[in-house]
């Protein structure tokens, strides 16, 4: 675009924009950051700054926004929020040698998923990049917290991609230019297209490899995942391409080992609130509720841990003893431990250089806070407690360096001086020197003009524009010796210099010039001497994060009443006396209910009126379940519990009207996932399945669906529903059992007891609720008269619909002769129970086929 009638400064402009044409491009210019044409309006619609004109290049008026410099983290934070990615110019040439415009630089790219700034993250959650490939059916993904270096990838199948980013939720997704695919049509987070050879395996393998100093990539156990690697390749060297230094903090790569994790598709992380309720908000929620963590990196890692529940039974007891171990002196560790800052978060600045002098400051700090969380972590009797206190520093070299480097209090800028130690550098002590005994000097040196003089109002003073002088009113003005040279006239007074004055002030200035330049190569020389340490300061990070999450575990099960759950390898499910944990922390009396399952009692039919409490019951259990494979002790008074593999949630109604499926597309293509996929060690929620459609529709779609997972998948299944007839099931299946939540109609208003009880519900109560929820009383009037009316009609008839042939084999009935209907003219329904009915349905069916 640059042509000779643009202005150098705009060619400049043009050049560094050409390299960066998707992003917003912040161009510095003095105190400002400056945009120009769509960018300027771009930047003006998004963030409501004014939108100017500015003289004209090329022949046309510039259009340009801008933000003050100091302020532009806030706005770089919102830029980032709205998915923008914005590239940062710096001035880096000397404006006063330059002859053109002073030499820029793109120093700093900043994309919503590879934050590292402070002021631009959340401190409670984890900021991620996602790099997704796929060849042939099969789904690579890579993804990377800039912030920490954590580094992963898997390899599974593209039907998994919806549940995947459910549980990753990245802030930025990176695909291959070509993908075409349909799947990301529906992910509304920020993309950045690469060209597709970026994700070819080989050229991935050596990006990765040569970032590792690696001969191969088995050490990491990634050699049998070519489509991950893939994904991996093109999202370092992405994430590479928005810093200008290289990310020495990322330096390993992890595979994650899905056959460990309890899997839950995307609708169950959903429903079962555990960061984020079904509205979006943080709270409340399974994490909000046992976040007590005393560090953002606790609180980060307690938000992974629940997404991911570890199976092996080994491994929770580890943090089940912890826990155990903590229950007396959690108070002590966090404490302890509220000293201390973002370890992980400052390790990865200064992997990047961009470390402040109060990050390290806060380094220094912490580091020295951790001597007495170790003492305490080692003087408990549990090994995991052991490993994380032998990670934790003890008069570490980080701290003995920061110490002797950094002042106690440094400045908040490297560029206003005041960061680093006396004593660390002679030349830099001499330089502070000079400047501290200016005042001295002045002091001495205006008492001795006065006295030379005779001047009695003489003064010798110090400002930003006109450097030292000597002021002396204009009454005393023919004092004045000849040694003395005019600097400026004010009204009342002249203001002089003197050759000794000059000398003074030439030394002084120069000293504060060469001190800062000093102290800004002091502090680039201790990041390289901070690098070789970054390893173990992530170690040191990852312990702390730990030991405050297992404390956060002892806090919540002391102060709620929770219990350590026993693990066992029989199929079992028993809970004695469990409760929800976010409801009864909402609720004024909360009702425990037991659960148990086994081989003999695997699904729970589950009856109630509206509000009863069915939804809680069956949460409450897949979140005790899930507690317990986190290492949490959990809300009930006993809790015994066998293998799990998955869980899976079918609850509530929701629409996705964003991917046009209507809310009952979406009940049955969940229900589809579950009947496909569930197991003997799975955990199932069905809440009202087949509630979108159709009565008879939906509890014949009901009854076969419970059917199947009892004879097929045989999960333990926990099965609400509103129609009664399913209750008929347990008389088929020993391993089915009618539970109900009891409730007391008293004097036309309806008390819910909140207790599951043995067998179905004897009736309805959905009146009585619509009451209750203030439907006028005319309204409720009209329906009772229905209700009459319909019950009437079906007293008439025994399951009159479920068994009734559908409308469109009727016609078919009634166009050509079928023995079909000969059989039904032979029965007499009123004679028939439920069972004889079904099996003479599936007779009829037999002829028909
Ligand atoms: N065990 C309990 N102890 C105390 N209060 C409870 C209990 N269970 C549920 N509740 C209260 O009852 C309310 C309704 O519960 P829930 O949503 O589980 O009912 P439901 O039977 O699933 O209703 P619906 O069929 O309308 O979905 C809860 O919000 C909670 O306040």
């Amino acid at each position: 675009m640059s042509t000779p009638q643009h202005t150098p400064m705009m060619q400049q402009y043009f050049a560094l924009k050409s390299q960066h044409a998707d992003k917003l491009l912040f161009y510095r210019m003095g105190d400002f950051y400056e945009l120009f044409y769509e960018d300027a309006e771009k930047a003006a619609r998004l963030l409501d700054i004014t939108l100017t004109t500015r003289g004209a290049s090329g022949g046309n008026p510039i259009k340009m926004a801008g933000v003050p410099y100091h302020a532009a983290e806030g706005y770089l934070a919102r830029l980032v929020k709205m998915g923008e990615s914005v590239a940062i110019a710096e001035q880096i040439g000397d404006p006063a040698l330059a002859k053109g415009p002073v030499e820029r630089k793109v120093v700093r790219i900043v994309t919503p998923g590879t934050l590292t700034d402070a002021a631009l993250l959340d401190d409670k959650r984890d900021n991620l990049v996602l790099a997704v490939n796929m060849h042939k059916g099969t789904l690579g993904l890579a993804w990377l917290s800039m912030a920490s270096g954590e580094f992963k990838i898997m390899q599974t199948g593209v039907e998994e991609f919806a549940s995947e980013l459910e549980r990753l939720k990245p802030a930025e997704l990176v695909l291959p230019d070509d993908s075409g695919l349909n799947i990301f049509e529906q992910v509304s987070c920020p993309r950045k297209k690469l060209p597709p050879w970026q994700f070819d395996t080989a050229s991935a393998q050596l990006a990765l490899t040569r970032h590792f100093g690696t001969h191969d990539l088995a050490g990491f156990g990634a050699d049998t995942l070519p489509v991950a690697v893939g994904a991996a390749g093109a999202l370092l060297e992405y994430v590479k391409s928005t810093q200008s230094v290289n990310p020495a903090h990322i330096s390993q790569l992890a595979v994650e080992d899905a056959g460990e994790l309890i899997r839950m598709d995307a609708a169950t992380r959903r429903n079962l609130e555990l960061t984020e309720t079904i509205r979006g908000e943080p709270s409340p929620t399974l994490a909000s509720l046992l976040d007590t963590c005393a560090t953002s990196m606790g609180s980060r890692l307690l938000r992974h841990w629940l997404h991911h529940p570890i199976r092996q039974h080994a491994k929770l007891q580890r943090r089940l003893e912890s826990v155990r171990a903590l229950l007396p002196l959690h108070q002590d560790v966090h404490s302890q431990l509220r000293e201390v800052a973002d370890i992980e978060r400052i390790t990865a600045r200064i992997a990047l250089r961009s470390a402040r002098p109060r990050d390290l400051a806060a380094l220094r700090d912490s580091l020295k806070a951790l001597t007495g969380a170790k003492q305490l972590a080692s003087s408990l009797d549990a090994p995991l407690l052991g490993e994380l206190a032998r990670l934790l520093p003890d008069n570490s070299p980080v701290e003995s360096l920061l110490t002797a480097s950094i002042l106690p209090e440094p400045a908040t800028f490297l560029r206003d001086g005041g960061v680093i130690n006396h004593g660390l550098n002679a030349d830099l002590d001499e330089l502070r020197a000079i400047q501290t005994d200016c005042g001295d000097f002045l002091l001495a040196l205006e008492a001795r003009e006065k006295e030379r003089t005779g001047i009695t109002t003489l003064k010798v003073e110090f400002n930003r524009v006109h450097g030292f002088y000597i002021e002396v009113s204009r009454a005393q003005g023919d004092k004045v010796p000849d040694d003395y040279r005019r600097r400026q006239t004010l009204k009342n007074a002249e203001r002089y210099i003197t050759p000794e004055l000059k000398e003074f002030e030439d030394k002084a200035l120069s000293a504060q010039d060469r001190s800062l330049a000093l102290e800004k190569q002091l502090y680039e020389q201790l990041l390289d001497q901070l690098a070789p340490h970054i390893p173990d300061l992530k170690l040191i990070a990852q312990a702390v994060a730990g030991l405050d999450v297992l404390a956060a575990f002892a806090e919540r099960a002391s102060s709620n009443n929770y219990v350590e759950p026993q693990f066992v390898s029989d199929t079992r499910l028993e809970i004695i006396a469990g409760r929800h944990p976010v409801v009864e922390a909402e609720v004024e009396r909360f009702i425990a209910n037991d659960t148990r399952l086994s081989d003999e009692r695997k699904l729970l039919l589950i009856t109630g009126p509206n509000m009863g409490g069915k939804s809680t019951y069956m949460r409450q259990n897949a979140l005790i379940t899930l507690l317990a494979h986190i290492g949490s002790f959990v809300p009930a008074e006993r809790a015994v519990i066998g293998q799990i593999d998955r869980i899976f949630t079918r609850i509530g109604a929701s629409d996705d009207l964003a991917g046009g499926r209507s809310t009952f597309m979406v009940e049955m293509t969940e229900t589809a996932n579950i009947l496909n996929n569930a197991s003997a060690q799975s955990l199932v929620l069905m809440d009202e399945v087949g509630r979108g459609t159709s009565t008879f529709d939906g509890l014949a779609l009901a009854w076969a669906i419970a059917k199947a997972l009892i004879e097929k998948s045989r999960a333990y299944t926990l099965f609400a529903t509103h129609y009664f007839e399913l209750t008929t099931l347990a008389d088929q299946y020993p391993a089915v059992a009618n539970v109900h939540l009891s409730a007391v109609e008293h004097k036309d208003r309806i008390v819910f007891m909140h207790h599951v009880d043995e067998g179905p519900a004897s009736q309805s109560y959905g009146l009585a609720v619509a009451q209750l929820a203030g439907v006028p009383p005319k309204v409720i009037r009209e329906a009772r008269r229905y209700l009459v009316e319909l019950e009437n009609q079906s007293a008439a008839r025994v399951q009159p619909d479920l068994f009734s042939a559908p409308p469109a084999i009727v016609d078919t009935v009634e166009s050509e002769p079928n023995p079909a209907l000969d059989m039904l003219q032979d029965i007499n329904p009123d004679e028939l129970t439920p069972r004889q009915a079904l099996d003479f349905l599936y007779q009829v069916k037999k002829v028909l086929n």
